[in-house]
């Protein structure tokens, strides 16, 4: 299995569970307002090592689509709903993707 399948199972796998035994779980715990702060925290972190540090980009990336997961698993979404978003993208030119979002195509 491909480790962002691995890491998304996971952390599926973490809802519900004891907060004490896992920071994943710990995140659950806290709520949707605490996961969505710290995926705004590690999406600047990212911009500052891109900008400053680019040799930590990688591991800031890293956590960036760690809590990323945790955000979406939270909403009851995991990678493959992304997967079918971006495949759903690939039939539109991304001329035409803005308007696409939207069913009466006004947004
Ligand atoms: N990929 C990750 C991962 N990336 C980042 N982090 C954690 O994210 C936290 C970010 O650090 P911060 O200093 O920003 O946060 P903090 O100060 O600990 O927390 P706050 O006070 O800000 O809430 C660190 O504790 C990191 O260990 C992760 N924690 C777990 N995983 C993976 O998730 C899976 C489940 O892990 P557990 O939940 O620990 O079992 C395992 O496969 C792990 O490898």
């Amino acid at each position: 299995m491909d480790p962002l399948d691995r890491l998304d199972a996971t952390i599926r796998a973490r809802r519900g569970a004891d907060p004490a035994s896992s920071y994943t779980a710990s995140l659950f715990a806290k709520g949707r307002g605490k996961i969505a702060q710290k995926v705004g925290e590690e999406a600047t972190e990212t911009v500052i090592a891109a900008l400053a540090e680019p040799h930590t980009l990688a591991s800031e990336a890293a956590d960036l689509v760690f809590h990323l997961l945790v955000l979406l698993a939270d909403a009851g979404l995991g990678l493959d709903d992304v997967r079918a978003e971006l495949v759903r993208r690939e039939g539109v030119s991304g001329h035409d993707e803005k308007a696409a979002r939207s069913p009466q195509g006004t947004r």
